[in-house]
């Protein structure tokens, strides 16, 4: 016999859920003031609860699990305050924890007095483990523990008739109680609360410890909703923990499986590795196109605040609000994002589909309130979609392809050597130093003619040995004054040029790339210019003095 042992499976052959579909939010339930307190290093002072609860309600959570009042003054202060402080809005619940202990539950009641609306939350522990580890009770002495203590509650509402209250039954570590057990105890507590579908209590099955596969606690739901005697007498309520890191996933299948409450909190804080994350969930259903009912539309600010409040960090990677996680850094990444955000704004623009559809971005950046400008960010992982992606989106340079390739090979030297992040300004920098050259040969002025359908350029060039007055006539600007630079020796020709404008309105600037052809090869110049004919001969004196550069490196001839 070894050390730890299989999960036992639920015979439950015929299960509906596999077929099934989350169609609408569930009811939200957050249990950060109480379950994600508990487990913090520090539990929440008065002015981080405060905090915290104005935070659920401006998510537009409606049930606020706000503390464990019988367990500590902080947490019963903190109740008085929002009751007596009218600090609750009208269609805000407050929920409050209590074991199955009579002086606890009375203290409970205590808490409460004066609340508009409440839910009483009972819990008590069920499984085998418990009742033989902890409790030292057999399953008729821990169902009687329930029952009691759920008659203990009526009373006490019935005592307090000025309250709207609902009732709330766990049997606690549902997943590892059986089966029949678990359901045999919660229809003694409807029995005994008076349950009925017009006064339906909130069972809710926790996975206390997460200790299966998903599906297994599907099943358990499904199981425990098929067999409830009159089901529309409970509200089917999951209280998913993470400790297998399936938490999302369980609650996932536990609402496919019928259940129709979640309890959970902000990014999945909790004990342990913490209670199933109710933003996850909600985004997943958002991102299904299902109004998740909840407010996540400005989510980086809402996880500083949790951060504040729990003192404790939401990592980078959390799925949807993480800092990393719209962020590619890897080429083909890149490359793909950069093609799909194109076409999804072309899209727009031609009046065609609004789907979201773009590769590796599975959240349209902007719905949770972020950008685009972390979703490239370049390393020697990197490519040259995603440079040239920084380089357009920043800069207002929309590189050539073929300019894109080389200059790729800059910036990968650049990464390698360093092992580092190659922010957006370095890019730009590297970029300017590379291709926009006024060196060895600047131009000085111009004077441009059309005459019978040709360019007749006139120009003066600084130079290596000097000033340089060159000549010539071409179709165009640039190919007068290639024609001219080659009438003074020099092997070049135009392969290509490109020009956009970057800027709007008195800072638009022209933007020119040329690519020569300099003693037999290929070499791209950079100009810019608020006039579109200067850029582009300031680009073909950048390409030459490229050229010159390598021709000094390489001792490749640049003149004839
Ligand atoms: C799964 C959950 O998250 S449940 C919520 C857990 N949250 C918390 O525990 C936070 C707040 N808790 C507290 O402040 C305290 O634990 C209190 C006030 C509830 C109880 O404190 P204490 O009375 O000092 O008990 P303590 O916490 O040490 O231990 C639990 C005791 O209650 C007993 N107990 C547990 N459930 C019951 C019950 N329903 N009826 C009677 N006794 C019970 C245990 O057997 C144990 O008794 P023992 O000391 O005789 O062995
Ligand atoms: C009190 C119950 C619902 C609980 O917190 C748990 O089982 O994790």
């Amino acid at each position: 016999m070894g050390k730890y042992r299989p999960f036992d499976i639920v015979a439950l052959d015929d299960r509906q859920w596999p077929g099934k579909r989350i169609e609408r939010a569930p009811i939200w339930a957050s249990v950060d003031l109480r379950d994600g307190n508990q487990s913090l290093i520090d539990p929440m002072d008065g002015e981080r609860k405060w905090r915290f609860f104005e935070l659920l309600v401006s998510l537009g959570f409606k049930q606020i699990e706000v503390g464990f009042p019988s367990a500590s003054q902080t947490d019963f202060d903190f109740l008085r305050e929002l009751i007596e402080g009218q600090r609750v809005p009208n269609d805000v619940t407050l929920q409050v924890l209590t074991p199955a202990r009579a002086p606890l539950i009375r203290r409970t009641f205590e808490a409460l007095s004066g609340a508009k609306r409440a839910i009483v939350h009972l819990y008590n522990a069920t499984s085998p483990l418990f009742r033989e580890t902890v409790l030292g009770l057999d399953r008729d002495g821990c169902k009687r523990l329930a029952v009691e203590h759920t008659a203990l509650v009526r009373r006490l509402m019935e005592e307090h008739p000025g309250t709207d209250w609902t009732f709330q039954y766990s049997p606690e570590h549902f997943t590892t109680t059986e089966l029949d057990f678990s359901l045999e105890v919660c229809e003694a507590v409807l029995d005994t609360f008076g349950a009925s579908p017009e006064r339906r209590v909130i069972l809710n099955l926790p996975a206390t410890v997460e200790v299966a596969t998903a599906n297994v606690y599907a099943d358990q739901v499904e199981w425990f909703c098929r067999h409830l005697r009159v089901r529309e007498r409970a509200i089917i309520s999951l209280h998913p923990h993470n400790d297998r890191g399936t938490g999302i996933a369980a609650a996932e299948l536990g609402l496919m499986a019928g259940a129709d409450r979640i309890e959970g909190t902000l990014f999945g804080n909790g004990e342990r590795t913490g209670n199933v994350d109710i933003v996850t969930l909600a985004m997943n259903l958002f991102i299904q196109g299902i109004d998740p009912e909840l407010d996540l539309s400005n989510l980086t600010p809402v996880m500083r605040e949790v951060e504040h409040c729990n003192q404790l960090p939401v990592h980078p990677r959390h799925p949807y609000v993480g800092d990393l996680v719209f962020t590619a850094f890897s080429g083909s990444h890149q490359d793909a994002i950069k093609k799909g955000m194109a076409s999804h704004r072309a899209s727009l623009a031609s009046g065609g589909t609004p789907l979201w559809d773009v590769p590796y971005l599975p959240v349209d950046p902007l719905d949770v309130g972020r950008n685009y400008e972390a979703v490239i960010r370049v390393n020697s992982q990197s490519g040259k979609g995603g440079i040239s992606y920084l380089l357009e989106q920043d800069h207002g340079i929309a590189l050539p392809r073929r300019l894109a390739i080389e200059f790729s090979q800059v910036v990968q030297e650049i990464a390698d050597r360093t092992g580092r992040e190659i922010t957006s300004q370095m890019i730009h920098r590297a970029f300017l130093d590379e291709y926009r050259l006024d060196a060895p040969y600047r131009l000085l002025r111009q004077r441009i003619e059309e005459r019978d359908g040709e360019v007749a350029i006139a120009a003066e060039i600084e130079g290596p040995q000097g000033g340089l007055s060159v000549s010539g006539r071409g179709n165009g600007p640039l190919s007068a004054l290639v024609h001219g630079l080659r009438g003074q020796g020099f092997d070049i020709d135009v392969i290509d040029y490109h020009e956009n404008s970057r800027g709007q309105g008195a800072d638009a600037e022209a933007i020119a790339f040329v690519e020569l052809r300099a003693a037999g090869r290929p070499v791209f110049g950079v100009g810019l210019h608020v006039n579109t004919t200067t850029a582009t001969l300031i680009a073909a004196l950048s390409a030459l003095s490229r050229a010159m550069r390598q021709d000094e490196v390489e001792g490749v001839a640049l003149s004839v």
